[in-house]
């Protein structure tokens, strides 16, 4: 069987992979339409490259056209890919369109020869090369950005060690003579077959670990979140106590937790219905996540109740949060149904004779009856009275 039909074979295999993950996950089609367009296209060349190998000839312009847009279609998909979406993106074109047309000038400038073969083999390999390492580069950032470093260099690496090697080879190709460029033996074309069979598996495979990192990491995503109120749910915000507890008992930093309970929720639901306190719940998850800072932790309890996770926060800066949250939630869900929104804050603060986080929830909990008890719309608790009372 001939070397590139073989490599069109495993294009083709991988074209049609990604044709059927974009029929199966709708939410990345852009970028993977683009990456089946690819294996497509790549299909294609490889097949004309056959024909013209075989009677001795370099592959015509059109067939070098489609692996160089092909290439460009691979990197343009790992940006659809960062970005949801194919957005319009000069620098894909500025890379490959002058190569696209020195190509189709040679091939009128010059006549059929090996002198012609020779320049369209330097500006394919000139076009490919820039698409592989300057376009790969262009997406560096935003790759690094969304997926972290390993997952980038993954991906980019097999792009930039091809680029890499076509720079290398572009000497050669310069200093060939007529007679060794004619020379297109069967021997001669498997360490190129080899080099296309091996690159074109690596940049697949790349490109199906970021697939992977994105679905994997929205699983984990979901896995962790309270899907009515997009806050953590239960066994999220549980373990997030836990690692703070443990870090308290270590570093002996302070550590303040919140029982939050919505006021008189159930009347919401009798009266707007279970939707509109859905509806109610998710405003003042929204608002609670809003006011605290990005190292704290909130999460949905059960029901409308939320807890919350302080780090670092004595006394009175805890107090002054819950007092903060208060105000911030009946100013924020004014609007809604059966709005504005109170709740009850009880807080409980790390002492040493705490023996677990549950039992820190238990004393939260407990002030937070006390704050239902006293009236409700108030911040209670048992470990800085003087400075709720002043
Ligand atoms: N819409 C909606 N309601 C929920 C959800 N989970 C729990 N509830 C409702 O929350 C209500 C809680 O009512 P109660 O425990 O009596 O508390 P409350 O009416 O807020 O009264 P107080 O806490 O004493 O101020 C119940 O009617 C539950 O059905 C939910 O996910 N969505």
């Amino acid at each position: 069987m001939p070397y590139e039909l073989l490599c069109s074979l495993q294009f083709a295999l991988y074209g049609g992979c990604w044709a059927l993950a974009a029929w199966l996950i709708p939410e990345e089609r852009p970028a993977l339409l683009h990456w089946a367009a690819n294996g497509l296209l790549q299909t294609l060349a490889g097949l004309v490259a056959m024909q013209a190998l075989a009677q001795n000839q370099l592959p015509p312009v059109p067939c070098l056209m489609a692996a160089l847009l092909g290439a460009g279609l691979s990197v343009r998909g790992i940006d659809c890919f960062l970005h949801g979406q194919a957005r319009f993106d000069r620098t894909g074109l500025l890379l490959g369109l002058p190569a696209l047309a020195t190509l189709a000038a040679l091939d009128i400038a010059l006549p059929a020869g090996p002198e012609r073969m020779r320049w369209q083999g330097l500006a394919y390999t000139v076009g490919m090369a820039s698409l592989l390492l300057l376009y790969g580069w262009h997406c560096w950032p935003a790759l690094r950005r969304h997926q972290g470093r390993v997952v980038a260099i993954v991906v980019l690496a097999p792009q930039w060690v091809t680029g890499l090697a076509a720079v290398l080879s572009l000497w050669p190709r310069l200093t060939m003579d007529a007679e060794h460029m004619a020379l297109m033996r069967e021997g001669s074309r498997l360490p190129g077959a080899i080099a296309s069979l091996v690159t074109a598996g690596v940049f697949n495979l790349s490109y199906l670990v970021l697939l992977m990192a994105r679905l994997l990491g929205r699983l984990r995503e979901h896995a962790r979140t309270d899907h009515v109120t997009g806050v953590l749910n239960r066994r999220a915000i549980e373990d997030a106590l836990q690692a703070a507890w443990e870090r308290h008992r270590r570093k002996g930093t302070a550590l303040a937790v919140v029982v939050l309970d919505v006021d008189h929720f159930k009347q919401i639901n009798d009266r707007f219905g279970h939707t509109a306190g859905d509806a109610v719940l998710a405003g003042v998850g929204a608002c609670l996540q809003q006011q605290i800072r990005p190292y704290d932790h909130l999460g949905r309890w059960g029901g409308e109740e939320f807890l919350l996770v302080l780090h670092d926060q004595l006394g009175d800066s805890a107090v002054r949060t819950c007092e903060r949250l208060r105000t911030a939630l009946s100013q924020a869900t004014a609007a809604l149904p059966g709005g504005p929104v109170t709740a009850s804050l009880g807080l409980a603060l790390a002492q040493a004779g705490d023996e677990s986080a549950m039992a820190l929830v238990q004393r939260a909990d407990a002030a937070m009856y006390r704050a239902k008890g006293a009236g409700r719309n108030r911040v209670c608790s048992d470990d800085v009275p003087a400075v709720l009372a002043a």
